[in-house]
């Protein structure tokens, strides 16, 4: 939208705010005047006749004066701790898993049912959430997800053994499914829609916060082997504790109160979030939209079949679901949870510095996603998230060639050591160090030299943990002579700087747009009576897809190789982009109860809409201003 129509659509509607309030002096019999204009504007409104020019320069003196009141960032900030505990309590388990699996003494099995658990139970509470946020409202499910966070997080740091263990990820997994869905909805729904895109994108910088803080966390902790890992998941209690008690003062949505008729509160509640400006033109807008929008959806029966048939709410959810698929689909959790193993191939042989270089990855991601939050109001949601997308396809390409050239520079085994057990391994049968990383039952032993590998051997790994071979050289710490190492799951290479480039550019690209785009977009896509079932689908969708393509990777790689994957997923990146470029309208800057009508034409226009902005006076009411003067509605003009 261009700053002019920006600038026009604003005239009009202060200058609805405008008229309205000199109504209102006028039957007030001119004893107060009600805006902050300019003393030309207030000296002339002692008469109805004003001209338009009076009108707009006092309309458009008033809209600059305009500021947004801090209690809304308060309240953003709240409401984004429910995103810190999500990026928190999805990367601390990495960490938390080196020691535990060697406390607990976990079989791989085990891990990877207390990794997947979390994800798969948010997966669930996410769609359940639609349903809760609906008939309980916002406010109570974010009180009901932070007190899940702190119960797990009690849970996880005192478990006695696996068990109570994989209780606790999964009372946090329920919490971070309501989370996820609720959190990016409330904030949408309290935003004035000038800052909307920007609180709401709020949200995931805090998940990506949450992330590097919990690398932090691990690398700080890891040096605490007995115990460290209950220090590391109870930490998340005080976040937790933190959004329960600020949320027991915090006020509910004013649109869920107003859909559920509460109109009293509503209206008190928008106007201490509006630090008791003028609400009335916002009010009534909300109001009649509810109304429209409750007359249009479709009558009767569950809220997903009613937008299912509804065609605007039916292409908005294809939209909002397709949108978190490709941004899951890209790969970003493969990259978060395996980049010690990329920083491995890179040359970092010291498990602690992976760690802490881990958490270099978490931090770009961080900081990238701040340059989002700069960058959502400025440039707008569709080019952000198209530019994103294809700097993640491109960047997802260069990663892939990075490991095709290690996998064609791929040391060879030269010796091949007898297996005491005398049992046949297939491991011996490797040539080459990249079948043999490949294979989750091998690792790659050799010894360095300056930059030559002496002496490298394909051997099976201790099934027990990954950081040694089941025997042989590499079987204990202890008899690793000096430059003896151990790969297990990477191929030493000199093509490793591609990789990382590769990995620095992905999170540059992805961050700003595919990161927090898909949670924006979606709090602001769906009609009200549609917004929690639409948002609980699309975070359901984004959770399914994170099990998915985290669970799959290693197979995967198993599979087509490393770089197969990666080629992989930026096609996939590929399929999103056209999807994105055909599907994704541009919702900066309009009001919630404006956007349906950019689903109303057919899907894949919806670039069109782009330039579409003659459609925005269309939704200027100016009933606001009537209001005062008759209160009835059939004075309204639209
Ligand atoms: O938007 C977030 C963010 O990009 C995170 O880094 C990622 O781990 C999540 O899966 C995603 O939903």
């Amino acid at each position: 939208m261009s700053r002019k129509q920006v600038d026009h659509d604003y005239n009009l509607r202060s200058m609805s705010n405008l008229m309205g309030e000199r109504w209102k002096k006028v039957n007030d019999g001119g004893e107060r005047s009600l805006i902050k204009a300019p003393s030309s504007a207030t000296s002339s409104s002692t008469t109805t006749t004003t001209t338009t020019g009076d009108l707009e320069r006092a309309a458009r003196k008033q809209f600059q004066q305009d500021v947004t009141p801090g209690f809304v960032y308060v309240l953003a900030v709240f409401s984004a701790l429910g995103g810190f505990l999500f990026g928190y309590d999805t990367g601390v388990i990495s960490g938390a898993m080196l020691l535990l699996k060697r406390e607990l003494d976990l079989s791989a099995l085990w891990q990877e049912v207390l990794i997947s658990s979390t994800v798969a139970a948010a997966a669930l509470s996410a769609l359940l959430g639609g349903f809760l946020n609906g008939l309980f409202g916002r406010r109570v499910c974010i009180l009901l997800a932070s007190f899940f966070f702190t119960v797990g997080g009690i849970v996880l740091s005192t478990a006695p053994g696996k068990e109570a263990f994989l209780t606790g990820r999964l009372i946090v997994g329920v919490g971070l499914g309501i989370a996820s869905m609720t959190v990016p909805v409330y904030i949408a729904e309290a935003s004035p829609p000038q800052l909307r895109g920007q609180l709401v994108t709020v949200n995931t910088l805090f998940i990506t916060g949450g992330q590097f803080t919990a690398s932090l966390v691990d690398g700080a902790f890891s040096y605490l082997q007995h115990d460290g890992w209950r220090y590391m998941l109870g930490l998340s209690v005080l976040p937790a504790v933190l959004q329960f008690v600020g949320f027991l003062f915090l006020p509910e949505s004013p649109r869920w109160l107003i859909q559920r008729g509460l109109t009293q509160k509503a209206r008190r509640v928008l106007s201490q979030i509006r630090g008791n400006q003028n609400i009335d033109e916002e009010y009534d807008s909300i109001k009649n939209s509810i109304e429209e929008e409750e007359k249009d959806s479709g009558g009767d029966g569950p809220v997903i079949w009613r937008m299912l048939t509804y065609p605007p709410t039916r292409r908005a959810l294809l939209v909002g679901c397709g949108l978190q698929m490709f941004q899951q689909l890209s790969g970003i959790n493969t990259v978060m949870y395996y980049s010690a193993t990329i920083l491995q191939m890179s040359g970092v042989r010291d498990d602690r510095l992976a760690i802490w270089l881990a958490g270099l990855t978490t931090l770009t991601n961080f900081l990238f996603t701040l340059l989002g939050v700069w960058l959502v109001e400025r440039v707008g949601r569709r080019k952000l998230t198209l530019g994103s997308i294809i700097g993640t396809c491109l960047s997802l390409s260069l990663l892939a060639i990075g490991f095709l050239m290690s996998a064609q520079h791929s040391p060879p085994v030269t010796f091949h050591p007898l297996d005491p057990a005398m049992a046949n391994s297939t491991c011996s049968k490797y040539q080459l160090c990249e079948p043999c990383m490949l294979d989750p039952g091998c690792g790659f032993c050799y010894r360095e030299n300056g930059s030559a590998l002496l002496t490298s051997s394909c051997v099976p790994v201790n099934k027990a943990s990954t950081e040694q071979a089941a025997w042989g050289r590499c079987s204990n710490s202890s008899l690793m002579k000096d430059q003896t190492y151990w790969a297990y799951n990477y191929c030493p290479t000199s093509y490793s700087w591609l990789v990382l480039l590769g990995l620095v550019l992905y999170l540059a690209a992805f961050a700003p747009g595919m990161g927090p785009m898909p949670w924006t977009i979606n709090s602001e896509i769906y009609p009200l009576w549609a917004r929690s079932t639409g948002n609980a689908c699309a975070a359901g969708v984004n959770w399914t897809f994170n099990i998915l393509v985290s669970l799959t990777f290693l197979h995967l790689a198993q599979f087509f190789t490393y770089y197969g994957a990666f080629f992989l997923y930026s096609s996939l990146a590929l399929l999103g982009f056209i999807f994105i470029y055909g599907c994704l309208p541009e919702t900066k800057g309009r009001r919630l109860e404006e956007i349906e009508a950019l689903f109303e034409n057919q899907l894949c226009s919806c670039g069109a809409s782009d330039s579409d902005e003659g459609r925005q006076v269309e939704y200027i009411r100016v009933k606001g201003s009537n209001y005062h003067l008759s209160d009835n509605d059939a004075s309204d003009v639209d």
